[in-house]
């Protein structure tokens, strides 16, 4: 890895505005996260778990109320029988039947020793019983799938195991079968309901808000090729993709689409996010509002215009230049108390800004440490220009080197979003390189995951 010796690193050396210092990565994602708190715990029902998007976040530690089985069961088709009425030395006997345990009943009572009950697999073996004998190594040979059962006696003998499942052997009343922090897990959702829980207390699933800004921006949905949209205006494709980031993120995303480069639209747009509706009264519950544009210095960015004037419904403002590229203009805010991440607009620096910074504040809402870095070897050099941190799109290999991910005609310019398509993580290069070289170990962020089992209460 080739480095820049020059005092200039951590400065802004990129731009022609005079040099100044840049806030650094690790201290944005540090403001954004001093912003977000993990959500409340309720009860949601298994039901509604197994319906639901997955990867809750537990709340709560998860412990059985009931055993695993509730009672000693079958664990083959055949006779149910005491072993003190098999001989030792494993030689046969016939015993009568004098009985049927069928699953879902309760095991047929009285009995005791001496005779063989008819059992099926599932069902409760008696209580006198300590052993089943599979049907096939007695002389009955098979059972016929809804036949008569009619046999009066049957001859077998003792067998090496018991094919007897004892209650409780899998799961004790008061096991601990998974720790707050934890996400809900399919076999979870079950073993739960097997160890007689109705519900988890789950963390409520983040709802974000995400919002465009551009008086350029057209509805994606409605086609870019048909109509043409106008000389100078594109698709929003920020919003789609900031919800996208959002489902993926583990959270539900609310798109309020775009809106134009006019202060009080974006007043109007927030209020809207964030639930509330001309009197009235707050709205579904919004966690987070992200909204992508406007944040840079231009004389129509409305970001910029609504956080620099005065608004009871405004907090807590913050605008940084953030030693990051792409993605160095970037703001925080509360919208009637509501966390507010504004992204720059360029989508590359959008997408990179939501990895860096949204990602982990979903993560903390829902409960779980947010995504960490992974070390990778670099497959091939590349240039990158100092002075920020660099990050760069790119593929994972199967050696488990990472190459840099290329559009596909090849160009790989720091806003070509088609670079994107090919990338399955961010390498994130120190502000010091001027050159990453073939076998250089970087830090490198996957763009898949949710985040690590949390630590589970704040
Ligand atoms: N004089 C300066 N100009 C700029 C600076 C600066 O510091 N001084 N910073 C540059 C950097 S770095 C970035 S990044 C951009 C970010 O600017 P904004 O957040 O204000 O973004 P916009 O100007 O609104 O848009 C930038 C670019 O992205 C396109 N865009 C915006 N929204 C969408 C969307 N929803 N879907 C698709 N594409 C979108 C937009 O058309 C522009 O091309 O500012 C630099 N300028
Ligand atoms: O820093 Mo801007 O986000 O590169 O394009």
């Amino acid at each position: 890895m080739t480095t820049d010796p020059s005092p200039d690193g951590g400065h802004d050396g990129g731009h022609d505005e005079p040099a100044r210092v840049l806030r650094s990565v690790a201290e944005h994602v540090a403001a954004v996260l001093g912003r977000v708190a993990p959500l409340p715990v309720q009860d949601v029902p298994l039901a509604a778990l197994a319906a639901g998007a997955p990867g809750r976040v537990l709340g709560d530690d998860v412990r059985a109320v009931a055993p695993v089985p509730p009672f000693d069961g079958a664990a083959m088709d055949g006779y149910a029988v005491r072993l003190t009425d098999l001989p030792a030395d494993g030689s046969a006997v016939t015993l009568p039947v004098v009985g049927d345990a069928r699953p879902g009943a309760p095991a047929p009572a009285g009995g005791g020793g001496g005779g063989a009950v008819r059992i099926m697999t599932g069902a409760p073996v008696p209580e006198w019983a300590d052993a089943v004998v599979p049907v096939e190594r007695t002389s009955t040979g098979r059972f016929v799938a809804g036949g008569p059962t009619t046999e009066r006696e049957v001859t077998l003998a003792r067998q090496p195991r018991a094919h007897v499942r004892r209650r409780a052997e899998d799961v004790r009343p008061g096991d601990l079968l998974a720790r707050a922090g934890d996400a809900v897990t399919p076999a979870l959702v079950a073993v739960a309901a097997s160890a007689g829980l109705v519900a988890l207390g789950v963390r409520r699933r983040p709802v974000v808000a995400v919002l465009s800004t551009g008086s350029e921006l057209v509805p994606a949905d409605a086609g870019a090729v048909a109509p043409a949209p106008a000389a100078g205006r594109i698709p929003d494709s920020n919003s789609l993709l900031l919800a996208a980031l959002v489902r993926a993120a583990g959270a539900d995303a609310v798109r309020v689409g775009a809106v134009p480069d006019d202060a009080d639209a974006l007043r109007a747009a927030l209020d809207d996010a964030v639930g509330v509706r001309s009197g009235e009264g707050p709205g579904p519950d919004v966690d987070l509002v992200v909204t992508t544009g406007g944040v840079s210095a231009g004389a129509s960015d409305v970001v910029r215009a609504v956080l620099a004037s005065p608004d009871d419904r405004l907090r807590d403002v913050d605008v940084a230049a953030v030693a990051l590229r792409p993605g160095r203009p970037q703001a925080l805010a509360r919208w009637r108390g509501v966390p507010w991440v504004a992204l720059p607009g360029s989508p590359v620096s959008a997408f990179v800004s939501f990895a860096l910074f949204v990602r982990p504040a979903v993560a903390v809402l829902a409960g779980r440490v947010p995504p960490a870095t992974v070390r990778r070897r670099a497959a091939g050099a590349w240039s990158s220009p100092p002075g920020r941190v660099h990050v760069v799109p790119v593929r994972t290999l199967a050696s488990g080197e990472v190459e840099r991910a290329e559009a596909p005609d090849g160009a790989a310019g720091g806003h070509a979003t088609s670079a994107l398509l090919g990338a399955d993580a961010l390498a994130v290069v120190p502000d010091g390189t001027t050159k990453v070289e073939a076998g250089d170990e970087l830090d490198v962020l996957p763009l898949d995951g949710t985040g690590s089992p949390g630590p589970g209460s704040p």
